[in-house]
């Protein structure tokens, strides 16, 4: 006997990652779709597709089929999700007809952004679609004691979204979901620059910048870096020198923000739980946790230990993956 596949996806707005049984993270490929727009055909998926930002020609568009977490383009997150399902079948060389999913969203979502995830992944062929929610999944996947009755605090730092969850004996005390995260930091650099030096950088650009010399608080070593776009005044291609100061004025507003939800999320934990947060601290996790200086900042603000997860961007898939395993077995046990 067969026994149905299981699959975690983290279905992000930045990155998408499936863990398949126990083999762990199969894919872990960028959320972006190239269409032909005439013939709305597909082109290329995840890696290839993003590498294609910034350079097709005026047919071929590369979509980003989730925004803030949520999906944008439902037709287009179908194609994707089925093209990403068909690689890691070929990939781990089994068939995932019918797998049992659990995939993760963000607690900010509504039903409505619920279900359209629901429905996306049950289109692509599976045998039941069960939705976590992302700090809890994420908690998993940090080996945090999720089940045990004491305050496990996680902040997921996302493309889209940044989540912060109190987890304690297996459910969510206290949450909150803000739709701030690495691609507003990068919007934030773009628009920066394009106000102080009348230059246009692409989104792959401002991404770089801000893993290059992007820090989450001023008192760093100042560094520079050369990037390239286009002059608004004459039209022309330019080279300008910025500095991580400047990196650092374009992200504050958005660091902020992210603060303030950590806050606001410790200010409703009850008491009784507010004592193990003292000793334990915050775990981080999300790509946008490894921005410069993340860890030291949040700490010396919030004056709790502050750490990163062993696999900051793999913990969300890891967690879906782990819980999927426990979803399973309930049932199996059920028939
Ligand atoms: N070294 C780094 N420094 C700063 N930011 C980074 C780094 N590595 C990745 N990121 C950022 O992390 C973000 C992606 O993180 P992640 O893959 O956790 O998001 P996601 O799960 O796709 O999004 P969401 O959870 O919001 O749906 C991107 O904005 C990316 O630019």
């Amino acid at each position: 006997m067969f026994s149905n596949a299981e699959i975690g996806i983290d279905l992000g707005t930045a990155n998408i990652l499936i863990y398949a049984n126990s083999k762990g993270i199969v894919l872990n490929e960028p959320a972006v779709v190239a269409i032909d727009i005439d013939t709305k055909e597909v082109i290329a998926v995840g890696t290839e597709a993003k590498e294609m930002i910034g350079k097709t020609p005026k047919n071929i568009t590369p979509i980003r089929p989730l925004r803030e977490g949520v999906i944008a383009d439902f037709d287009v997150t179908t194609q994707m999700l089925k093209a990403f399902m068909k690689k890691v079948s070929k990939k781990v060389g089994m068939s995932l007809r019918k797998p049992v999913v659990v995939v993760c969203t963000p607690t900010g979502s509504t039903e409505v952004e619920r279900r359209a995830i629901h429905n996306a992944i049950a289109s692509s062929g599976v045998k039941s679609v069960h939705i976590i929610e992302e700090p809890v999944a994420a908690a998993i996947g940090a080996d945090l004691p999720v089940e045990e009755p004491i305050a496990n605090v996680v902040v997921d730092i996302g493309g889209g979204t940044s989540e912060v969850g109190i987890i304690s004996f297996g459910g969510v005390v206290s949450s909150t979901s803000i739709r701030v995260g690495g691609d507003r930091f990068d919007e934030e650099i773009i628009q920066s620059i394009r106000k102080k030096y009348n230059v246009l950088i692409g989104e792959r650009t401002a991404e770089q910048v801000k893993m290059e010399i992007g820090y989450a608080h001023p008192n760093h070593k100042k560094v520079n870096m050369e990037v390239r776009g286009r002059d608004l005044v004459t039209g022309l291609p330019k080279t300008i020198t910025i500095t991580s100061g400047e990196v650092y004025e374009a992200l504050k507003e958005s660091l902020e923000q992210i603060l303030d939800a950590i806050k606001a999320t410790l200010e409703n934990c009850p008491p009784e739980l507010s004592g193990d947060i003292v000793d334990r601290g915050v775990v981080l996790t999300g790509g946008g946790s490894l921005l410069h200086g993340m860890q030291e900042w949040l700490s010396n603000e919030l004056l709790v230990p502050v750490n990163l997860a062993p696999n900051p961007s793999e913990a969300v898939a890891i967690g879906t993956g782990r819980a999927v395993g426990m979803i399973s077995k309930l049932e199996k046990s059920a028939k």
